[in-house]
C-alpha cells in the first residue's frame, strides 16, 4: 500500500505537496488533518509543515469548502486568496478534491482555514459528497456570466441540505464580476436568491481580488465567534459585518 495504490492521489496544488493524499474519503482517518492513515504519513506531519512555513500554532482550525458548477472560478478564487495570484489562460478543471491552508487573524486570534477546492464536474460529485459533513462553512459560487451556473444554485443548496452539517455556514458568491460586459445574472437576482435562503451574498472577482479576502474573513470571523462566544452575548451578524466592511472599502456589490 502506498503512493502507487489506486486510492492514493498526489494533490495537484495542495500546499502540503510533499504529502500523498488518501483518496479513500474522509473516513480514512478522522483524527488527522489530512486524509491519510497515520502509519502511512512521512516524517513531515501537517502540523510540522505549517510550523515550518511560519504559520505557528493556530488557535482555531476550521474547514471550508468551495462548491459550484465547473468553471465558475473556485480554484482561481482559492489561489487569489492564498497567493494573491490569478491564473488566466487555459482552464484546467479540478479533478476530485484539493486543498490549501491559510491562517488569518481574527481579533488577535490565529484561525486556520483548511480550504477544500472541489471539482464542479458532475462525475466527481460522489467523491465530493463524502467531504460535506466535515465542513463548517461552504462558499457556493456561480458565474455572473453564466445563467446556468446561477440556475443550478438551487440544486447545490438541495445537495448541501442533504449532505452537510445542519448548522453549516453558507455564503453565496457571484464570481467573475470583472466581466461586466458579459453579465447574464443581475446583482439583485443573486441578492434575492440569497435572501430567500437566508445566506449572505457578495459579488466577487478571482481576477481582480474583489471581495475575495472579505468572503474568507467573514467566514473565519463567524466560525471563530461561534466557537468562543458565550451564549449570553449578542450573536455576531455576518450580514452586518460584510455590509460594514464593504461600506468602508467603498465597494457596492452587496445588496
Ligand atoms: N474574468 C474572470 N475569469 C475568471 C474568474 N475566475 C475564474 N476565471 C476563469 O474561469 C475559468 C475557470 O476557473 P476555475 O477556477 O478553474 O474554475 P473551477 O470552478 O475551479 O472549475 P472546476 O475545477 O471544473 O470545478 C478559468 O479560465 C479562469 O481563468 C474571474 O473572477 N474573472
Ligand atoms: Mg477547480
Amino acid at each position: 500500500m502506498g503512493p502507487k495504490d489506486s486510492r492514493w492521489d498526489r494533490p495537484s496544488m495542495g500546499s502540503a505537496g510533499l504529502l500523498w493524499r488518501w483518496a479513500g474519503g474522509p473516513g480514512a482517518n478522522q483524527s488527522e488533518g489530512l486524509r491519510a492513515p497515520r502509519w502511512a504519513l512521512p516524517a513531515v506531519t501537517p502540523a510540522a509543515l505549517t510550523r515550518g512555513l511560519g504559520w505557528g500554532f493556530a488557535e482555531r482550525d476550521f474547514q471550508v469548502m468551495l462548491l459550484g458548477d465547473s468553471g465558475v472560478g473556485k480554484t482561481c478564487f482559492l489561489l487569489q486568496f492564498k497567493d494573491g495570484a490569478f491564473l488566466s489562460g487555459t482552464f484546467i478543471a479540478t479533478v476530485g478534491i484539493d486543498f490549501r491552508n491559510k491562517v488569518v487573524a481574527v481579533d488577535g486570534v490565529k484561525v486556520k482555514l483548511q480550504i477544500w477546492d472541489t471539482a464542479g464536474q458532475e462525475r466527481f460529485r460522489s467523491v465530493t459528497h463524502a467531504y460535506y459533513r466535515d465542513a463548517q462553512a461552504l462558499l457556493l459560487l456561480y458565474d455572473i456570466t453564466s445563467k446556468m451556473s446561477f440556475d443550478n444554485i438551487r440544486a447545490w443548496l438541495t445537495e448541501i441540505h442533504e449532505y452537510a452539517q445542519k448548522d453549516v455556514v453558507i455564503m453565496l458568491l457571484g464570481n467573475k464580476a470583472d466581466v461586466s460586459s458579459e453579465r447574464m445574472v443581475r446583482t439583485e437576482d443573486g441578492a434575492s436568491l440569497a435572501r430567500e435562503y437566508g445566506v449572505p451574498f457578495m459579488e466577487t472577482s478571482a481576477k481582480t481580488g474583489m471581495n475575495v479576502e472579505l468572503a474568507f474573513l467573514a467566514i473565519a470571523r463567524e466560525l471563530k465567534q461561534r466557537a468562543v462566544q458565550p451564549p449570553d452575548e449578542p450573536r455576531f451578524q455576518i450580514h452586518d459585518y460584510i455590509e460594514a466592511q464593504q461600506k468602508r472599502s467603498g465597494c457596492c456589490a452587496f445588496i
